[in-house]
């Protein structure tokens, strides 16, 4: 008697926990994942259309390559890449655009407002604002002759944005080495995808403000020749929108030179050089300098992964009509 209640419990403790294991297995594969085809049918040339306005864009303007890598980086690390960068002030909404990583610096928004609305012309409702921001960003790596990658689609748009969360969220140009590390390791990205990743900073300029800490704080960590120079168009009072490019070689193209400054203490922000000072990141830094194929196909990867942080699929949030504002 005993015994057999005792198998009774057993089975039926035994049938709960397959039960249990079926609807976690069941939740994790059934969570909608996103896919390179999904607007193949939706929206055939949607692609192509964001393409094009892209290439116009950065035939414009080469700089604007980097504003659209940074612009899918900082939507990605503020709640997923859901486009909450886009969103401008309204009632239920505070700006990321207004927090301070981003106010004053980050750029590109009208470039994804003139894709979105070319897509809108041609499949209305359809394209994510979240999608081409992502497209963006290979395009504009592609037009400056950095390496492509195949794109994963079907994101959506969020309905909320967060000032707060985007200040509490993006890395700093003063942090330290660890610090950034868990940052990126805080959104399933590794210390390696970390150093490619910011080797975009192969592109694009930053303001005195961003380097002025740096460049008069006397340590041994930098360049004697180049920070003199880099003081001339960045005084201790002043100057603060002064621009210099972050790769002092070649700031308009794709190429592992970044990494090549670093090794020269060459870096222009606190957290470009801290890749390179002695800490367990300095032999990725050292490999990626010697080869340019290891960087770019380290930063598809990596570009890939971030990419695929918490989307918003399925059902949740919307695809905006306007990237500025919610429908
Ligand atoms: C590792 C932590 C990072 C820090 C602390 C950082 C910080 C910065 C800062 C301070 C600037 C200059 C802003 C200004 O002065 O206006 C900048 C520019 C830039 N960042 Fe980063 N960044 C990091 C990682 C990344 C990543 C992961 C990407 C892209 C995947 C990226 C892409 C860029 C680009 C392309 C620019 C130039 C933008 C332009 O010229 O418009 N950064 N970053
Ligand atoms: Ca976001
Ligand atoms: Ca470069």
């Amino acid at each position: 008697m005993v015994k057999s209640s005792m198998r009774n419990c057993f089975i039926s403790h035994a049938t709960t926990a397959a039960v249990v294991l079926m609807l976690l297995l069941l939740s994790t594969t059934c969570k909608a994942q996103l896919s390179s085809t999904f607007y193949d049918q939706k929206c055939p040339n949607g692609l192509t259309t964001i393409r094009t306005a892209i290439r116009t864009a950065v035939s414009r303007e080469r700089r604007m390559a980097a504003s659209l890598i940074r612009l899918h980086f900082h939507d990605c690390f503020v709640q997923g890449c859901d486009a909450s960068i886009l969103l401008e002030d309204a009632p239920s909404i505070t700006s990321e655009r207004n927090a301070r990583p981003n106010k004053g610096s980050a750029r590109g928004y009208e470039v994804i407002d003139s894709a979105k609305a070319e897509v809108e012309k041609i499949c209305p409702g359809v394209v994510s604002c979240a999608d081409i921001l992502a497209v963006a960003a290979r395009d504009a790596s592609v037009a400056v002759s950095g390496p492509s990658w195949t794109v994963k689609l079907g994101r959506r748009d969020s309905t909320t944005a967060s000032l707060s969360l985007a200040e509490r969220d993006l890395p700093s140009f003063t942090e330290s080495l660890e610090s950034l590390i868990s940052r990126f390791d805080n959104k399933g990205l590794s210390a390696r995808d970390m150093v490619a990743l910011s080797g975009s900073h192969t592109l694009g300029q930053a303001q005195c403000s961003s380097f002025r800490g740096r460049i008069y704080n006397n340590g041994s960590d930098i360049d004697a020749g180049f920070s003199s120079t880099r003081k001339r168009r960045c005084p201790t009072v002043g100057g603060d929108g002064n621009l210099a490019p972050l790769d002092l070689v070649t700031p308009n193209s794709f190429d592992n030179n970044y990494f090549k400054n670093l090794l020269q203490k060459k870096g222009l922000l606190e957290s470009d050089q801290v890749l390179f000072s002695g800490g367990k990141t300095d032999s990725i830094v050292s490999e990626y300098s010697r080869s340019p194929a290891t960087f770019k196909s380290d930063f598809a990867s990596a570009m890939i992964k971030m990419g695929d942080i918490d989307p918003l699929t399925g059902s949740a949030g919307q695809i905006r009509r306007i990237c500025s504002a919610v429908n």
